[in-house]
């Protein structure tokens, strides 16, 4: 194997293993699960791969890999780890960034003065669809509302515990009613916030989903418990992240990114 140097960057505690690439070759799923595996690998929650830009004006384009090998239309918190990776890369520190993804282009705003790592991205629009229930066989059926992020998400607002959210966000990732499998949001709407834990799929608990805080703002706009143009605090494991549903429905998304490590690898780890 060639050796290739990886950036490995994190948005709110959700990682990413950075590889530069000139073309979006398909990536084997069991290399990305020994690249992302935590001891024997780099670790991450994916893989994001940075490719030539297709759209004018871009500096980029991303592909996101999942931990699990699968490849989501769109990522959050990855984007703003691209974004920041570019802009360092390109001595970009302030200004407007245009970044290509499986879901579309995305306009950014990058804010790296004194290499403060800020990054606003326009999500697009979220569609939110009615509410679907799922009997999983085991109590009480669970009711979510889909919303597609560009990736799919399923939000619920029931109460649940941990043991629950490991018990439930696993079966209802993989559940039957969503072919391609889906991300489930567990949320709790306060005043002015939301208190939010994602099970990803393709990933498991993570510490923090982009994608899935926008996905739950826009839910609670559906259900009249956030105003449109409302900027709210999504509180998750790994910390705040700014969400606003514009009124033309757009979401944005203002968050943090950082480089933690940089690093060659000169052979596979075992998988
Ligand atoms: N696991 C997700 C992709 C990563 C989304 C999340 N990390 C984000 O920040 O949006 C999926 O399969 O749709």
């Amino acid at each position: 194997m060639e050796a290739f140097a990886f950036h490995k960057y994190e948005g709110l505690g959700n990682d990413f293993i950075i590889v530069e690439a000139d073309r979006d070759d398909a990536v084997p799923a069991a290399v990305a699960k020994a690249l992302c595996d935590r001891r024997f690998g780099i670790g991450g929650d994916g893989i994001l791969l940075l490719l030539p830009p297709t759209s004018s004006g871009a500096r980029g384009r991303m592909r996101v890999i999942n931990a699990d090998g699968s490849v989501p239309e769109m990522c959050g918190n990855g984007l703003r780890c691209a974004v920041l990776y570019a802009a360092r890369v390109q001595g970009v520190a302030e200004g407007e960034i245009l970044f290509d993804t499986d879901a579309g282009k995305k306009p950014c705003l990058i804010d790296d003065r004194d290499g403060r790592g800020l990054v606003t991205v326009d999500m697009g629009p979220i569609r939110v669809d009615d509410d679907i229930t799922l009997d999983l066989g085991d109590g009480e059926p669970w009711t979510f509302t889909p919303a597609d992020a560009g990736n799919p998400h399923v939000i619920t607002t029931r109460a649940a515990s941990r043991a629950d959210i490991d018990a439930v966000g696993p079966r209802v990732a993989t559940h039957s009613r969503f072919p391609a499998g889906t991300n489930v949001e567990f949320a709790v709407y306060r005043k002015g916030a939301v208190d939010l834990v994602v099970w990803e799929r393709g990933v498991g608990l993570t510490l923090a989903c982009g994608t899935g805080a926008c996905a739950t703002v826009a839910v609670g706009v559906r259900k009249g418990l956030i105003s449109v143009n409302e900027e709210v605090a999504v509180n998750l494991p790994g910390g705040p992240l700014s969400i606003k549903l514009r009124d033309d429905g757009h979401a944005i998304m203002r968050g943090p990114a950082r480089h933690v490590f940089s690093g060659t690898l000169t052979e596979l780890p075992p998988g």
